[in-house]
């Protein structure tokens, strides 16, 4: 299988397909992503019962061994092999019982220590032998094997040695880096501080999920979903306003969120139609825009702008455009506020379950659903016939994106074809 294409390659097509037309090419509008957005300063220290999947500031190191003594993975005896003298069967005499969190006391010549999991190796023993392995009789037991010198032992620093850097800064903390941190002695840690988000759904034909509507509106789908979007353990959403089509209230709002907040993703008006106010708003403002326009269906007027201190993520009107949008850069731009180490979106080869058919121009991502593995082990995805961006119907129960070249008209069923996954 060859290596997965730049999405900018000539055999995507969107780097060249657009290009008369003002557009960047989706990987051109990745690098400038990463090059403008960086980490917002400031860090915290929360409890390790907080960290859910908050990003680390500093590493974790650390300052003694783990575990830190020796001791019994097993159920068992603890003895010391060395000296089983004599032909067997062995007879040692019981000498104690060390339970986990108690110490042993050294063994006395000839006898073994009866031993829990989890308990100090007392000092003269050199092997734990399982209880399964040996008879019992009375205060003594039988053996007819030899331990292993350090069998069913775990050394003292085997799992981490003292002085190890365990979590990196920039590691985003689940359940397993939680885990490392408490290993490693930690109650609380240092983190990135959240990152202030305002979200802004724009147009007049929007009324709230649930109200009733006029003859000419709609309900507003992307405000639910970009809140559910943003509902992230590193994101503060601050506020969420919905405005109309007007330029003097868009550059007004724009305008005083960029003061509160370090990012605001609007929604909405930002195409090229005459109630289309936002970039006029940005220009209006004094903002930069770093792009906008992606050579991408959908999600075509993408933009990313910089507006005093503040960020700008535009996303267009139509639900699935803002989906794809989102998938592509939302969560890279939350990344990199997070200061989350770099992850790019991983894609794969996966293939069509029926010919696929595409318009030349744009290149597509085209909402899939994984359905299984053919004979050939490879992973097979469905998908609608066509992408239509207003449909919010076609993203229900999907699993990601297939990513159809500009040029590419055709891909016969069982074809290769990229899949990039939901990561939302
Ligand atoms: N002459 C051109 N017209 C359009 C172009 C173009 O290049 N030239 N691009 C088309 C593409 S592609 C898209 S995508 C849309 C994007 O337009 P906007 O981002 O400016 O979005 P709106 O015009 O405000 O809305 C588009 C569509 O989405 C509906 N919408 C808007 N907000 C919501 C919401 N919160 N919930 C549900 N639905 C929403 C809106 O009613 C429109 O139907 O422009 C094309 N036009
Ligand atoms: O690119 Mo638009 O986002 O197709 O509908």
């Amino acid at each position: 299988m060859s290596p997965i294409d730049p999405l900018s390659s000539d055999t995507c097509g969107c780097g060249t397909a657009d290009v008369a037309s003002g557009l960047v090419s989706v990987d051109d509008a990745l690098a400038l992503l990463d090059c403008v957005v960086a980490p917002v300063s400031g860090a915290e220290v929360l409890p390790l019962g907080q960290v859910q999947g908050r990003v680390l500031a500093t590493a974790v190191i650390t300052e003694s061994p783990v575990p830190p003594f020796d001791n019994a993975a097993m159920d068992g005896y603890a003895l010391d092999s060395a000296a089983l003298a004599g032909p067997v069967l062995w007879r040692l005499r019981i000498d104690g019982c060390i339970a986990a969190g108690k110490a042993g006391r050294a063994l006395p010549a000839g006898s073994a220590a009866q031993i829990f999991t989890g308990a100090p190796v007392p000092p003269g023993a050199s092997a734990v032998i399982t209880q399964e392995d040996v008879h019992r009789q009375g205060e003594c037991i039988l053996l007819k094997r030899r331990p292993n010198p350090g069998e069913n032992i775990r050394r003292a620093g085997s799992d981490m040695a003292a002085g190890t850097q365990v979590l990196a800064a920039g590691d985003r903390l689940g359940p397993a880096e939680i885990a490392a941190a408490a290993a490693a002695g930690r109650k609380e840690l240092a983190l990135r501080r959240r990152i202030r988000v305002a979200l802004l759904i724009t147009g007049d034909e929007l009324r709230a999920a649930g109200d009733p509507l006029s003859p000419t509106a709609i309900h507003d789908v992307n405000g639910p979903m970009l809140a559910a979007l943003l509902d992230r353990p590193e994101v503060e959403l601050v506020t969420s306003k919905r405005i109309r089509d007007r330029l003097d209230e868009t550059a007004d709002t724009l305008s005083g969120l960029s003061r509160e907040v370090d990012l605001v993703v609007t929604t909405g008006g930002i195409s090229v139609g005459a109630a289309d106010f936002l970039r006029p708003a940005m220009t209006r403002l004094g903002g930069q825009l770093h792009f906008a326009g992606v050579a991408m269906k959908p999600g075509k007027p993408a933009a990313l702008g910089t507006l005093g201190g503040a960020l700008w993520l535009g996303l267009p009107g139509n639900p699935l455009a803002v989906l794809t949008s989102w998938v592509l850069f939302g969560g890279r731009v939350l990344d990199r506020l997070s200061g989350a180490s770099a992850t790019r979106p991983l894609r794969r080869y996966v293939v069509a379950e029926r010919p696929l058919s595409h318009q030349p121009g744009r290149c597509e991502f085209r909402p899939a659903r994984l359905i299984g593995v053919d004979g050939g082990g490879r992973e097979v995805i469905s998908f609608p016939s066509a992408t239509h961006s207003h449909r919010v119907s076609d993203i229900v129960g999907f699993d990601g994106f297939a990513l159809l070249p500009a040029e590419t008209e055709t891909i016969p069923p069982g074809g290769w074809i990229e899949f990039l996954p939901f990561r939302l």
